[in-house]
């Protein structure tokens, strides 16, 4: 666990970035911290590997004060990740993921060996390793430079806006895969970001923070977008937080009434009806189409479904809404066709009083008191990132 024991830094012009913040960061949990510009996330997460020394109060890892440990040794035990990945420039992929096992002493052969496993592990093609930073997309970075914090399998990650450089499709494949990898890991993750969907999305607790690094609020994402502490909160979280919570929700409260398919002729094997609408079926029993019935001649319209065992209650409203019918359809994990849900089926299961932990099957609140961190990247680069910090001077004392 890391804990900030009144841990606040002053600089020397004066500026108070933090004021004092307890908070615990629970071991092999995901903790997001998010708050707007210039309140002191990445000064509290460069707390924790010693980049930045706070100037009053501790930081305690695993119960030890981090300022009684060698800051070299320290960072080789955390993971780092930061915007736009920091990958040393001159170093092929394998050896800026290896960074962290050469210091360690590891011999080359084993070191490499690692590091191939790290890319498999992040979705990285085994040829990416021999390329140079320079020659992989925004997203193929991120995932090198969460490789490379993996790579001696430390017990904390520290991970400053780290997806914040992508555009948003890469931006929800690589949440994606952290939250895969956090599934198969458990580190102990501290997560900074402005963005408040994405801290809702990877965070088992979140941390809404104010100037100087108040906490405004500590909590599952669940009941932050539901029961947000004061109206300051809830402007944070924004207009749609309603319908973000949904996100958290699982589909497979929607109940899915069982498709009474007839034999149907030509390509389809079947069709089901819905008033004057035709769901058509393939051999497989994968939706091809909706049809009007009423309207001659009509094409086929895109018949959206949602999975009840893996989608969350916002995908089945959204299938929902955009079905022509104003029927979604229940898919398996193949694509094919179980059921359909209409729109008042969507609508009683949103109805219906979520369980308390939401969707994700988030960690009960009442487990953790609090915690913090920070960003800002672009002076990070090699010694940061890397948390590989060779160089001691990196930032430490700031
Ligand atoms: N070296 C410094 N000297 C003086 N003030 C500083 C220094 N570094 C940071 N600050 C100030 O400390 C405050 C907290 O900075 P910090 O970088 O932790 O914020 P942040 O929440 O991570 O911001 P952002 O989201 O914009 O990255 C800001 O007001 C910043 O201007």
């Amino acid at each position: 666990m890391i804990r900030f024991d009144g841990a606040g830094k002053r600089h020397p012009d004066g500026t108070v970035a933090v004021e004092g913040l307890d908070l615990d960061v629970p071991t092999g949990r995901t903790t997001v911290l998010v708050g707007p510009s210039g309140c002191g996330k990445t000064t509290l997460l460069r707390m924790v590997n010693r980049m930045i020394e706070p100037t009053s109060g501790r930081v305690l890892l695993d119960g030890t004060d981090v300022a009684a440990l060698d800051p070299a040794k320290l960072r080789r035990g955390i993971g780092y990740v930061i915007q736009q990945a920091g990958l040393f420039p001159h170093r092929r992929v394998i050896d800026n993921v290896a960074t962290v096992p050469y210091l360690l002493g590891w011999d080359r052969k084993k070191a490499r060996a690692r590091a191939a496993e790290l890319l498999d592990l992040v979705g990285l093609a085994p040829e990416t390793a021999r390329r140079y930073p320079f020659q992989l997309s925004g997203g193929q970075q991120q995932r090198v430079g969460v490789a490379r914090a993996l790579a001696a399998d430390p017990p904390v990650l520290l991970m400053d806006e780290p997806f914040s450089a992508v555009d948003p499709v890469v931006r929800a494949g690589l949440q994606e895969e952290l939250l895969r990898l956090q599934s198969e890991l458990h580190k102990t993750v501290l997560f900074v970001t402005h963005d408040i969907e994405e801290a809702v999305r990877l965070g088992d607790q979140v941390v809404v923070l104010r100037e100087r690094g108040r906490i405004a609020q500590l909590a599952d994402p669940h009941t932050l977008l539901t029961a947000p502490a004061d109206a300051d909160v809830a402007a944070f979280l924004g207009r749609d937080r309603g319908l973000r919570g949904l996100g958290l929700r699982p589909a497979a409260t929607v109940a899915v009434r069982p498709i009474p398919v007839a034999p149907g002729g030509g390509r389809a094997n079947g069709t089901a009806r819905f008033g004057g609408w035709e769901l058509v079926l393939d051999d497989e029993r994968r939706p091809i189409g909706w049809i009007d019935r009423d309207a001659a001649g009509a094409a086929l319209q895109p018949a959206p479904g949602f999975r009840p065992e893996a989608d969350t209650l916002r995908a089945a409203l959204d299938a929902a809404v955009l079905s022509p019918a104003g029927v979604a359809v229940a898919l398996d994990a193949d694509g094919r066709a179980t059921g359909t849900a209409d729109r008042e089926a969507v609508l009683t299961a949103l109805a219906a009083r979520p369980s308390p932990a939401g969707a994700t099957g988030g960690p009960d609140a009442a487990g953790f008191d609090g915690f913090a961190g920070v960003s800002e990247a672009s002076e990070a680069s090699e010694a940061a990132a890397a948390a590989a910090a060779e160089k001691d001077g990196a930032a430490g004392g700031r």
